[in-house]
This record gives C-alpha cells, structure tokens and sequence, in this order.
C-alpha cells in the first residue's frame, strides 16, 4: 500500500474510533440524560448565587467557582441548573487541559441551600434533585480534563459529596471536609458515598460518613482524601496560583494528548477490563501518528 493509502487508511481508523470513543460517552453518559424536566423547573425557582467559569486560553486551566458567598456557597437550586451547563460547556472545551473548582470568598461549598432543601423536602423531588446533581458530577469527573478541587475553608454535605467528583484534592492548611449528611439524618445523595468508597475505601468511608468526621489536611492526606497541602490559609489570595502551579506538572503538552490521557484513565476506572482495553486501543488510536506523536519521534528524546 502505497504510503499515501496507508495515511488514508489511518485517518479513516482515526475517524471511526473517535465516532466509537463519542458514542461511548454518549452511552455511558446516556443514563444520565437527567431527571424529569419537572425537577428542573422546581430547581430554577430557588434562585442565587451563581456558578462562573474562567476558561484560560493559554493554559488550558479552566476555574469553576461556586460563588454564594451570603450562604457560604450552598448550592441554591438555579446553581444547580448553572453547574451542569458549566459541565457541559467544559465537554466540548477541545483547548482544555484541567479545570479547577473552587468556592468563592474564601470557602468551598457548605452543600444544598437549606432553604431550598426544606422547600423540596418530598422524597419525591429530593430524589429528583439527587438524581440530576448525581448526572451532573458525574459528567463533571468523567470531563476529558484532570480535574481538582481547591478546598479553602469548609466543604460540608454536598459540598464534601462534590469534592469526590474530582481527580484531586487539593486544601488549604485550615480546610475541613466533613460529610454532614449523619446529623442531618441523611446520606449522600449526590453520588458522595459511592465516589467515596472508590476514593478511600469502603472501611474509611464507613468511617467518615457513619463518624460525620472532620477531615482537615493532615487526615484526609493520611486517609487518601487529600493529594496535597497548601502551606497557606483560606482566603490568603494567592491558592488559586499555587492549585495552578501544582497542576503544571502534569499538563505540560498538547491538550489533545492530556485529554486522551484523562480518557484511558477514566475507561480503566470504570469500565470492565475488556471494555477497557478496547477504549485505550480507540484511544490510543486518535493520538498515534497525531502531530505530538510525529514531533516527538522527530526529536528521538531522551527521557533522562
Ligand atoms: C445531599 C447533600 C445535601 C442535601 O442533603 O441536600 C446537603 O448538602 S444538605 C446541607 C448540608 N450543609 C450543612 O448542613 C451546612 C450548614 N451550615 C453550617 O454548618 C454553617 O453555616 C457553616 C458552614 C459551618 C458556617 O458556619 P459559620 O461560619 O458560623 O457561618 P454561619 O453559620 O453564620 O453562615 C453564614 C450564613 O450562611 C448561611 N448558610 C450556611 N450554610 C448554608 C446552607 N447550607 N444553606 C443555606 N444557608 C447557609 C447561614 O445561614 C448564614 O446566613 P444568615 O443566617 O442569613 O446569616
């Protein structure tokens, strides 16, 4: 085959394994096409706060900031509706790199408005309401992005529950994540519990939720809940440069290749070894012979 067929032949396989890797994530996404468009109409009419995104052209770090800072960034229910069009934005980011969600004012997210949780209190439409921020965080840790929570302050109920819909943990010397759920005579309900096991394992799970214990940065470190410490305090200005700098080493290179990076991660994750394998093969196949790929064999680099 001539070398013009050849190319031709793997630009065809290239395009047929992204339609399968698209589909893939449709399927695996398309159970979580969402609740009733009912809970949505309920969710918009406890409104406040906001949920912004910060896409960063040159670094391909996005910022996502849960920002409702009168209610110590509780989640108010048109949050709830902004963070899952924030997600699907950071879907189709084919720049992006890493996203960083963090709280505003110098705390993370203190879960639900109780307000609104008192409002919505059937098991009905609290159900409903778990079901859609369960579909959101998980589109949010399935995103073809390395993703981080920077925990300054608290991060309590749904908030603790959003810190595990991230690759990592990152928290200021003073943070606490504390999954409150217990004293409220609850459970998670935003797929916390589930994360959680697969985070720390099913005994410290057991621990933090039955004990509604207080996880600052020297236990979650130990327990495997927190990757790193910010030898700085909670609102000192300058955590979002250090979360950057912290990320930098793993998302020197084309976005391209971190994001098919993030995707063999993800399939190996959560899907069965079979499955698996045949993703990283899909994958592997939209990357070799792709510009990062040729660059590099051009430089035959030495990995010292
Ligand atoms: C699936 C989980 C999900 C659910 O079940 O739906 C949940 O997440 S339920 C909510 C779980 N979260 C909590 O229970 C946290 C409740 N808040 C607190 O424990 C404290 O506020 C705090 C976060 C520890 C901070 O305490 P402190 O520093 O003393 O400040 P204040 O308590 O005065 O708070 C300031 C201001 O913010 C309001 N606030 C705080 N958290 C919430 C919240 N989750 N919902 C609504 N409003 C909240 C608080 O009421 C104060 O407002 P004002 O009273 O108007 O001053």
């Amino acid at each position: 085959m001539s070398v013009c067929g050849a190319a031709r032949c793997r630009l065809i396989q290239t395009r047929s394994a992204v339609r399968r890797i698209l589909q893939q994530n449709r399927t695996a996404c398309s159970h979580t096409n969402g609740p009733a468009e009912s809970i949505r109409e309920k969710l918009q009419a406890f409104p406040g706060g906001s949920i912004e995104l910060q896409k960063q052209q040159e670094s391909g770090i996005a910022v996502l900031t849960v920002s409702n800072p009168a209610r110590m960034n509780a989640f108010s229910g048109s949050m709830m509706l902004e963070l899952e069009q924030r997600v699907l934005e950071l879907e189709t980011w084919t720049e992006g790199k890493a996203v960083i969600v963090q709280g505003a004012a110098g705390t993370f997210c203190s879960g639900s408005d109780l307000n609104a949780v008192r409002a919505i209190a059937n098991p009905h439409d609290g159900m409903q309401m778990c079901e859609f921020m369960q579909n959101t965080l998980t589109r949010l840790l399935r995103l073809p992005l390395i993703s981080m929570a920077l925990v300054e302050g608290r991060a309590l109920g749904g908030g603790a529950e959003l810190t595990t819909a991230c690759d990592f943990r990152l928290m200021t010397s003073d943070g606490v994540i504390q999954f409150v759920h217990k004293h409220m005579g609850l459970v998670p309900g935003w797929g916390g519990a589930a994360r959680l096991v697969r985070i720390v394992g099913s005994q410290n799970a057991l621990k933090l939720l039955s004990g509604a214990k207080k996880v600052d940065p020297d236990f979650g470190k130990q327990m495997g809940l927190v990757d790193e410490v910010l030898h700085c305090s909670s609102g000192e200005g300058d955590t979002l440069a250090h979360a950057e700098q912290w990320l930098s080493q793993f998302i020197k290179g084309p976005a391209p290749v971190i994001q098919a990076v993030k995707k063999v991660v993800i399939s190996g994750r959560e899907l069965p070894l079979e499955q698996a394998l045949e993703t990283e093969r899909n994958v592997f196949g939209t990357v070799w012979g792709g510009p990062a790929n040729l660059e590099a064999l051009a430089l035959k680099p030495k990995h010292k």
